[in-house]
């Protein structure tokens, strides 16, 4: 190829970069026309970057400007054009032209910034010129080793040159690649906990907790590598292609011996990449295993500590999952060991091939050019052994993602743009509204195949009225409980409120609801907290636990607390709450005989005044007379639906009324 053909390929190329970047540059002016972009004030370390970034466009001129003395014979841009083609000159204005557009281009985005740019062209052209100069570098020391005292003071500067560049590009990709990435994670992070926050309950029951937690976090973690991974791998490719060039400059043969090498190379990979995506959904799997061991651990941490023989047989199964998690990890990353083993060994036989076969081959190689062919070599060992490593990490982010997207969309995201607004669409008053359950059903479909089905269930629960549900262990009330809040769809049969059909995913807005395996948050969610402190103040002393805890700013001052104890805060929450319906799943289990009866004669006819529909499981056979209904379950059916007389018998409700007016 002459020197006219070079220049005339630098200057299409310089040329063309420097048009895409005027129009990425108009872009970046018509933002900031129409304030779509404001200035960042700089600072000091802003200006010293400014005035290190002059400094190197001037070091870069000066270089493009001394070129000529590369050549050796015609030291001065005027000699060289006598002597060389007339396409020079305008080549390397064209180059240096396209570098101070860029180096305007990339000052404009720096100090007019736009919120979450991303700037694709302006890294990707960082990236490509970072692993350009990482090249320049290698060919700088080969021309300097190989050359005399003169060449190595002239290579000086563009070693010098490269080297900076080298630097600045890579300080500035990663910097921005990182904040790209964890921007990623952040937004993609987000979106599940929406996902799962709006999901129907029967769905987040069905999966398992090891699995949401590793998904939100371990292969999150995996894959906010992406970033370094990005930029090694374009950095390193880049400086390789660089270096095949170079070396195809050299020799055409070593370029070809090198690319058969590496078509090997990638041949292998492919065929052990099937194995290895297996494996590494199989330790994905054992992770998610031994993700709730741990929550099995923390969670019965009690029961462990207790019982010796206990711990000991967890201790077994948790050391079986550990291990088997191991053991799986150690298949998958001794695989992926021989394969790198294997790229790094090529190369050194690479080496070894030109070392000690090219001389028997090419009887015109002289020794400088062998010198420069190992150099070059042993310079590349380092992107590919980069870019080996990077591998297995890009399948690993690979695995990641598709298991993030896959637990999305077992989430069901199609369900939450329907409920996503759900409101109290009948107008209901805490003293007027009414649910009604016409021949609803209801029935798991466990994994072995044994089934339990809730229906028909035909209720009507009133305002002002308490109606307890009641049954023997595993008879359905809790599922009923679940249907008539709407954590479960009924598969048949429809819940009505003030006559008007409610969608399961919206019942919830009309409930307040206390659990039996219920969960106390330390802030109090969903409530409206500006003045209520006298209130939650008197419900507290009524609850008798003002000397234990108080509520400021919203939250609990703390939750360690009695299970009894915590039952009453969540009673001052559901207060609170101010929903027309109040459901209990036998709340009173783990008070004392004192404050049971204080919750059935008290609090319940309370609520009750306030037109509230109550609807409580219980057990507490001595309290039904304090109901207005009475429904009894049995194998998932309605045994009985009792409607009693006289709802409160008990005197007791005058203490509470003095207890008010205290
Ligand atoms: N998550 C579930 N998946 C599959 N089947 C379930 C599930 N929860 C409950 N069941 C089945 O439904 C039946 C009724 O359970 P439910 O919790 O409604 O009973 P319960 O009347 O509230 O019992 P208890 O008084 O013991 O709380 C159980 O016997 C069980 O077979």
């Amino acid at each position: 190829m002459s020197l006219d053909d070079i220049a005339i390929i630098v200057m299409s190329l310089t040329g063309s970069f420097g048009l895409a970047t005027l129009v990425y540059m108009s872009k970046v002016l018509t933002q900031i026309i129409n304030k779509k972009r404001s200035y960042r004030s700089i600072g000091r370390r802003g200006i010293a970057s400014f005035l290190l970034s002059v400094i190197f466009m001037t070091g870069l001129g000066f270089g493009m400007y001394r070129i000529p003395y590369l050549l050796g014979h015609h030291p001065s841009w005027s000699q060289l054009t006598e002597w060389g083609p007339p396409s020079l000159i305008p080549a390397a204005i064209t180059l240096y032209a396209s570098m101070v557009i860029f180096y305007v281009y990339s000052l404009l985005i720096a100090y007019f910034p736009q919120q979450n740019e991303k700037s694709w062209f302006y890294l990707g052209t960082l990236s490509i010129l970072g692993g350009a100069s990482n090249t320049l570098i290698i060919f700088c020391i080969n021309i300097a080793i190989s050359g005399s005292r003169a060449e190595l003071s002239k290579m000086f500067l563009y070693f010098t040159l490269a080297l900076t560049f080298y630097i600045i590009s890579q300080v500035l990709v990663r910097k921005k690649l990182i904040s790209i990435a964890n921007e990623l994670i952040y937004t993609k992070r987000m979106t599940m906990i929406d996902i799962f926050l709006r999901s129907p309950y029967n769905k987040l029951e069905k999966i398992e907790s090891g699995r949401i937690y590793s998904s939100l976090n371990n292969e999150m973690e995996i894959i906010s590598e992406f970033a370094n991974t990005l930029i090694t791998v374009l950095t390193s490719s880049i400086t390789l292609i660089g270096c095949f060039v170079y070396l195809g400059v050299l020799n055409l043969y070593a370029l070809l011996l090198l690319l058969c090498v590496l078509v090997l190379i990638v041949l292998v990979y492919q065929q052990q990449s099937g194995k290895l995506d297996a494996i590494w959904e199989k330790v994905r799997d054992l992770q998610n295993t031994f993700l709730d061991y741990i929550q099995d651990m923390v969670g019965g941490s009690k029961e462990l500590s207790i019982n010796k023989k206990k711990s000991k047989q967890f201790r077994g199964d948790i050391e079986a999952s550990c291990n088997d998690y191991m053991e799986q990890r150690i298949v998958g990353e001794v695989k992926f060991a021989y394969v790198t083993i294997l790229s790094e060994i090529s190369f050194i036989i690479i080496i070894g091939a030109v070392v000690f076969l090219f001389p028997y081959l090419f009887k015109s190689l002289d020794i400088s050019t062998m010198q420069s062919f190992v150099y070059l070599f042993l310079f590349m060992i380092g992107p590919i052994t980069v870019l080996s490593s990077a591998v297995p990490n890009m399948m690993q982010m690979k695995i990641s993602w598709q298991r993030i997207n896959q637990f999305m969309s077992d989430l069901g995201s199609l369900q939450i743009s329907q409920t996503d607004s759900a409101k109290l669409t009948t107008g209901a008053q805490p003293n007027q509204t009414s649910l009604e359950l016409i021949d609803v059903h209801f029935n798991y479909t466990s994994d072995n195949g044994e089934s339990f089905m809730v229906g028909p269930i035909n209720l009507r629960f009133n305002p002002s009225e308490i109606s307890f549900i009641t049954g023997g262990n595993g008879s359905g009330k809790s599922t009923l409980a679940k249907l008539i809040t709407g954590l479960y769809s009924p598969t048949k049969g429809e819940i009505r409120i003030n006559g008007n059909l409610v969608e399961s995913m919206q019942l919830g807005e009309y409930f307040s609801t206390i659990f039996s395996d219920f969960y106390l948050f330390k802030r109090i969610y969903g409530v409206d907290m500006k003045q209520k402190s006298p209130l939650v103040a008197h419900y507290l002393k009524l609850l008798r636990i003002e000397d234990k805890v108080e509520v400021k700013d919203g939250a609990f001052s703390t939750v360690k607390l009695s299970t009894g104890q915590r039952k009453r805060l969540a009673f001052l929450v559901s207060y609170l709450e101010g929903k027309p319906f109040c459901l209990y799943d036998e709340w009173a289990a783990d008070q004392d005989p004192e404050f049971r009866q204080y919750f059935y004669e008290v609090l319940l006819p309370e609520l009750k005044k306030e037109g509230k529909c109550i609807i409580a499981i219980t057990h507490d056979d001595a309290y039904y007379d304090v109901a207005d209904q009475l429904v009894k379950m049995e194998f998932g059916k309605l045994q009985k639906v009792e409607r009693c007389k006289v709802g409160i018998s008990r005197a007791n409700q005058l203490i509470f009324s003095n207890n008010l007016n205290e």
